[in-house]
């Protein structure tokens, strides 16, 4: 579990607490999950390459750097359309391609319904994002997808994962990072994540 980042960031763990309550309503919720989601790509994003750039201020000049890499963000549909917001805001020229998937109730596989990618990779990162790595599948079937389109680096960027989730991950592409805000207890029964936050899909667009 070596690739596995939990975020030791305080106001992630005191964001992520009012995000699980559920007293939590949606407006709140969606509001979290973009604040959150901001402060994970901060972390993910540390060892993002730059190159030098001159700037010109009012007192001088000096050399400067700007993001090298072209970066794509991969929201897994629906919940992972709450965490693209906030980092579109913060990364600069970032291209957001969209993939669709529900996770089966009864046999927990992912099912795929959406996948508009062009046929060569348009980005040399991609961040997925997803708030809930449960038993890994929907993770794991997208970094397939982005491995196939040719994309060089890629990154998980989550907000609850399950060990069991991160074990099957971890094991499918041990060579893609993980980070998260918390890593919990486990799964229950039904593949939900204990304590978690409940269906993150449906709190945070009131379904
Ligand atoms: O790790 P897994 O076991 O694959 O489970 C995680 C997936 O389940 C949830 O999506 P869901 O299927 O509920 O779809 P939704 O976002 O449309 O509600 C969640 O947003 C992940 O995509
Ligand atoms: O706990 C879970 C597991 C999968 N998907 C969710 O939204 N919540
Ligand atoms: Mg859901």
């Amino acid at each position: 579990m070596q690739q596995l980042h939990v975020s030791e960031h305080p106001l992630v763990k005191h964001k992520l607490t009012a995000l699980r309550a559920t007293s939590t309503d949606h407006r709140t919720f969606r509001e979290l999950v973009r604040e959150l989601s901001m402060l994970l790509c901060y972390e993910a994003t540390l060892d993002m390459e730059t190159k030098p750039k001159q700037v010109v201020t009012p007192m001088g000049e000096t050399t400067g750097a700007e993001v090298k890499e072209t970066i794509g963000l991969v929201p897994i549909m629906r919940a992972g359309i709450g965490m693209t917001d906030g980092i579109m805001e913060l990364l600069p020229s970032v291209q957001v391609w969209h993939i669709g998937l529900y996770r089966d109730e009864e046999t927990l596989r992912p099912v795929s319904y959406y996948n508009k990618l062009p046929q060569a990779p348009t980005v040399q990162v991609c961040l997925v994002l997803d708030p809930m790595l449960a038993t890994g599948g929907s993770a794991i079937a997208t970094v397939n997808i982005l491995k196939e389109w040719g994309v060089a680096r890629i990154k998980y960027v989550g907000l609850l994962a399950a060990p069991e989730g991160v074990e099957a991950f971890s094991s499918a592409h041990p060579d893609v990072p993980i980070h998260v805000a918390a890593l919990d207890e486990r799964l229950n029964d039904i593949g939900f994540i204990v304590p978690g936050l409940g269906d993150a899909g449906d709190r945070m667009f009131g379904t």
